[in-house]
């Protein structure tokens, strides 16, 4: 049997040698694992005992009668059940971590804004008090929309965990290296990485190489899922068995611990007398899952112009009405630029939705300059945008060669609901106050003669 003794603790379930240690292919699968052999019922969810003295818990992350196809439920064998772990709460002051809705009267968030990456603080902060929030959008009580947030994580959660009941949350790291020890097995997650939390599953984060920041998009409403590729056909984009679930791990540990959740934007904790990472097998499709970016597969333009950016769509997070996500995570990655007669960079537009981007590395094709590794840019619902000066000058008059755009790795969540602002982002993060300057000196080309200028 695998274990990770060494680093966290956890006896974790045998898994696949090589690329699959510690995780199992796929997204939406129904999976099986179990860290000690015969944990797992057979045939049956509930048995009158089950082995080794376990519980079993359902964990539902649908209504229990939702459509078959959208249908997702875990059971957990563990060592107690979740209840024991949930008693006597007490209010928690997050002050930084903001839920929609959440309306700051004197910050503006009508505007095109644009921020330096958020420095690192001096104060020890964990994945609770790193938390940033940026943005937020439509309302967790109604179960729409969702918060932008910046981490800034320096300090293993010790004896401490954490869930939210409010939102799954997609964690887009930038700097440094996190592990998520979860109720259902270890995600370890590195730049040019993403994983995908659960709304109710448990976990402790640990700093494995810090400091770390990065971004998380908090989803309120229906789950992320894989967008359907239409004529695309069955392959390409982000494919489904690039997705890693992790093996069942536990730790059966009795020691005083801490458990904080996020429920309807107010936080609470409560003590317990031992680790609730304990369940030591489980079988269902409702799992935690990291994804590298870098096996995205783009699909673009191959003869001429410049499609919708839903083209790179990596996840969606539907609203209720097809076509309208609630969230769309769209990844801007390396891909070669072929199109003919074509200005290549996005175009200039306005957008109903709104437009939260960050960088991750490199250069972005429409802003080479400006929105650094690290950086976020906002344009909000219905506010014009688009390539700034240097960008429209160089793409205009470009050689239309192939041209490989390498090093760069930006991504959009972009959400039917209009972005405010919290005071963070307002007045304390590093707010671009010149951003709207890039586009100042587009000059007038038109002189009433045809012709290209
Ligand atoms: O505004 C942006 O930079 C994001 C974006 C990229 C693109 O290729 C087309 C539209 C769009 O909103
Ligand atoms: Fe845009």
């Amino acid at each position: 049997m695998n274990t990770l003794a060494d680093f966290s603790g956890l006896t974790q379930a045998p898994s696949l040698p090589g690329p699959h240690a510690g995780y199992m292919p796929g997204f939406g699968n129904d999976f099986e694992t179990e860290a000690l052999p015969g944990a797992l019922p057979q045939g049956m969810n509930s048995p009158q005992k089950c082995n080794y003295g376990l519980y079993g818990e359902q964990l539902s992350g649908t209504a229990f009668t939702a459509p078959g196809h959208q249908n997702e439920r875990t059971w957990c064998y563990r060592i107690r059940p979740s209840v024991k772990h949930s008693h006597r709460y007490a209010r928690l002051d997050v002050p930084h971590w903001k839920t929609a809705p959440h309306v700051v009267d004197d910050v503006t968030s009508l505007g095109q804004y644009r921020w330096n990456p958020v420095p690192h603080s001096d104060q020890p902060l964990t994945w609770i008090t790193g938390m940033r929030t940026m943005t937020t959008a439509g309302d967790v009580n109604t179960q729409v929309g969702m918060a932008s947030h910046i981490y800034l994580v320096t300090q293993s959660m010790k004896d401490a965990y954490f869930f939210s009941a409010d939102s799954e949350m997609l964690v887009v790291p930038q700097e440094g290296r996190l592990r998520f020890c979860t109720e259902l097995g270890i995600l370890d997650i590195a730049p040019g990485e993403i994983a995908i939390l659960p709304r109710g599953l448990l976990y402790r984060v640990e700093v494995t190489e810090g400091p770390c920041r990065g971004f998380v998009c908090e989803n309120y409403g229906q789950k992320f899922e894989l967008p359907g590729r239409g004529p695309i056909g069955a392959n390409c984009m982000a494919n489904r068995r690039d997705f890693k679930a992790p093996v069942a791990a536990f730790e059966d540990r009795d020691v005083p611990s801490v458990v904080t959740i996020k429920w309807c934007g107010q936080f609470h904790e409560t003590q317990i007398a031992q680790s609730p990472l304990d369940v030591v097998a489980w079988h269902g499709n409702y799992t935690p899952v990291k994804y590298d970016l870098s096996t995205y597969c783009p699909v673009g333009a191959v003869l001429f112009d410049h499609p919708d950016p839903s083209i790179f769509t990596v996840l969606t997070a539907p609203s209720g009405q097809p076509g309208t996500a609630n969230i769309d995570f769209v990844l801007f990655r390396e891909r070669w630029m072929v199109a003919e007669n074509t200005f290549r960079p996005p175009w200039y537009h306005k957008n109903i939705m709104s437009e939260l981007m960050g960088n991750i590395y490199g250069q972005y094709d429409a802003k080479p300059k400006g929105f650094v590794p690290g950086g976020i840019s906002l344009h909000n619902m219905m506010l014009p945008h688009g390539p700034d000066k240097n960008a429209f000058e160089g793409a205009s008059s470009a050689d239309l060669q192939a041209v490989k755009l390498d090093n760069t790795m930006s991504f959009m969540f972009e959400t039917r609901f209009p972005q405010h602002l919290t005071a963070f982002a307002g007045r304390e993060a590093p707010l671009q106050d010149d951003y709207i300057d890039c586009w100042e000196s587009l000059e007038k080309k038109f002189d009433g003669t045809p012709g290209t200028k």
